[in-house]
């Protein structure tokens, strides 16, 4: 008589394996081949939403992005998945290696404590880089302490000092920077000069959010503008006939027109930063009218809630035009009327890669890439978080691609510590609002007496609140100021203001005071927080400096989204803290595994 065979529950994939209880597993490996069959079939998540590792070097596999080891189903069509005998199962996935971190020390095979983290590891949203190249990365960094390592022209660092970081004592570079500068500019050591390249090259910066990627990028790129400019010669004869004309006026005390011929730059940059929003937009483009009010260039952006004849006068300005910062769909369609306006680029940056290299912006993107192709030199592509696709994608498409990786990519910062409200019990009972309203008093009370010259002041704190649906800013919003809350709602079809001067309050630096109440009041009103309730549309790149407080009223869908939301406090070294609601309907188990990984500083799967 046959015996019933038993049954285990394999931990790191949760599928049950039947196996006859006599038979050893190891030497019968076919017992478990024929009876394993997944216990609960989990829908895959497109790789898109999915966080690659390995981000500091291409996939292996050529074309096929990687995947080539990975068992292919072998039946076609719609009944293909249908009784089969055998779990698709990644052999590389499988066994102890997969379920154990391990690291080489010294040639030494070290293991180290095993990843526990299930409810990631069915989402599958992020994956980690290998410790061992995160060390060697440290060990790179500590060459470039300093700006003044870099071969960076003089203006360029005094534009640092004197503009960027003014009134800052000891400014260093963040790791990014010292990572991306020397390689993008092409300089082997400190203090040694440029190399220049005669190819084309490509980088990929990949590090975490608030760590200084716009800086990372603009300043090789604005270095190279100007030392191409000094040497071209459409540039320098039009700046003879501009000297010599401007002599004749002097001399003659000419009273006519002035000297009034189009500068050979106008509508031809050399440098374009592809962006999101235009809000971040904005936010580049003032970055670099900073740098340029010290290094002397032309810098202006496009972005749809610019008026036509606003567009026209930034790209046509006589006085030329250098770096332009641009969402896709507009500089696309500009280009298609105007066809020369790429044929001068010699930077191209494509910044929070994995959105404009994702399925809507794609299409868009590239066509711009394609079109700047023939003068490219440096093509740049930045984010905070590499999705499987995006990875697969650029290894495909530039497989000679620099990869700039730092050391807690993909980890949120420990300094931001994460809360969690339990809105499915008492006294809330799934009533997110109540208890959004709750955490938001609570920050208030916490407020500190603001330490300034003046004197009965408190600090006004900065919340941003993220949903995960564009309706509900409006309707939480309108709720919190129903408490006594001063909030605004923010998404894409916001009516009254333009985004960006709502933004600003968020992403001014300065601290915000009110004068302290002399005594408390009978009502219910909060003073001293101002609210943003948000889509993603303020989670992507939006510099919030002096945002400390981020509550997440919805459970983000993917890791990917945790990073870029939580990313927006805690900017820069500064402390901040993140408050999740989660109901009965959210995946609490996500929750506590996103807040362990960050306890632990552990990089998001
Ligand atoms: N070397 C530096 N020292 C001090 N502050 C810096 C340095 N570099 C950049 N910063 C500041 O850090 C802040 C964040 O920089 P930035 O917006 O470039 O971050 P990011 O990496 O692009 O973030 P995200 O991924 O969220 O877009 C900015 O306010 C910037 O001025």
């Amino acid at each position: 008589m046959r015996r019933i065979p038993s049954q285990t529950v394999c931990s790191s994939c949760l599928i049950t394996i039947r196996q006859r209880p006599l038979a050893p597993r190891i030497s019968q490996p076919w017992i478990s081949e024929r009876f394993v069959s997944l216990r609960q079939p989990s829908k895959p998540r497109p790789s898109r939403m999915v966080l690659s590792n390995q981000v500091y070097r291409p996939p292996t596999g050529g074309n096929t992005g990687g995947r080539s080891s990975r068992p292919r189903r072998q039946v076609e069509g719609p009944f293909g998945a249908m009784n089969r005998t055998v779990a698709n199962i990644d052999p590389t996935r499988r066994g102890p290696r997969s379920r154990t971190a391990s690291s080489t020390e010294g040639g030494k095979k070290v293991d180290g404590p095993r990843d526990e983290r299930k409810a990631l590891k069915m989402q599958r949203a992020l994956a980690s880089v290998s410790y061992t190249k995160r060390m060697s990365l440290k060990d790179r960094m500590v060459d470039y302490d300093s700006f003044d390592y870099f071969d960076l022209l003089p203006k360029i660092k005094d534009s640092i000092y004197d503009e960027l970081f003014k009134g800052l004592v000891d400014i260093k570079p963040t790791p990014v920077q010292r990572l991306a500068l020397p390689a993008i500019m092409g300089q082997s050591a400190p203090g040694q000069p440029q190399k220049k390249s005669s190819e084309m090259e490509s980088f990929l910066l990949a590090a975490e959010t608030g760590s200084g990627k716009t800086l990372a990028y603009l300043l090789p790129a604005i270095d190279a503008l100007k030392r191409a400019e000094a040497e071209d010669p459409d540039i320098k004869a039009y700046n003879e006939r501009y000297a010599a004309e401007k002599e004749y006026q002097r001399s003659t005390n000419f009273k006519g027109k002035p000297f009034d011929e189009p500068h050979p730059t106008m509508a031809r940059p050399k440098v374009v930063i592809l962006v999101p929003t235009a809000e971040l937009a904005q936010q580049i483009m003032n970055v670099s009218k900073k740098i340029s009010h010290v290094v002397k260039f032309k810098t202006e952006m496009l972005s749809s809630d610019l008026r036509p004849q606003q567009i026209q006068r930034n790209l046509y300005g006589p006085k030329g035009l250098d770096v332009i910062v641009s969402t896709p769909h507009l500089l696309a369609s500009i280009a298609d009327s105007d066809p020369n306006i790429l044929s001068r680029v010699t930077h191209l940056i494509v910044d929070e890669a994995d959105s404009l290299l994702d399925r809507s912006f794609s299409p868009v993107t590239t066509s711009i890439i394609e079109r700047a192709m023939p003068s490219l030199q440096k093509f740049v592509c930045c984010s905070a978080t590499i999705p499987r696709k995006l990875n697969n994608y650029l290894a495909t498409t530039y497989p000679k691609m620099h990869r700039i990786t730092t050391p807690n990519l993909h980890a949120i910062p420990r300094r931001v510590q994460l809360g969690v409200i339990d809105v499915s019990r008492d006294p809330y009972r799934n009533n997110k609002d109540l208890a959004c309203a709750d955490a938001l008093y609570t920050l208030g009370k916490d407020a500190q007496n603001h330490e300034g010259p003046v004197k009965d002041e408190i600090d006004v704190r900065r919340v941003l609140v993220f949903v995960n649906e564009r309706e509900k800013t409006e309707q939480l919003a309108e709720y919190l100021r129903g408490q006594g809350i001063q909030a605004t709602a923010l998404h894409r079809d916001t009516p009254e203001k333009r985004p960006g001067e709502i933004l600003e309050v968020f992403t001014m630096a300065e601290p915000l005071t009110i004068k302290a109440p002399e005594k408390v009041g009978r009502s219910r009103k909060l003073n001293n927080v101002k609210v943003l309730v948000v889509t993603d549309l303020a989670s992507r790149g939006i510099d919030t400096l002096a945002v400390r407080h981020v509550i997440l009223y919805d459970v983000p869908h993917t890791t990917i989204d945790f990073i870029h939301r939580l990313g927006r406090a805690g900017r820069m070294g500064r402390r901040g803290r993140g408050i999740v609601l989660a109901g009965n309907d959210d995946r609490k188990d996500v929750v506590a595994e996103v807040k362990r990984s960050m306890f632990m500083g552990q990089a998001l799967i």
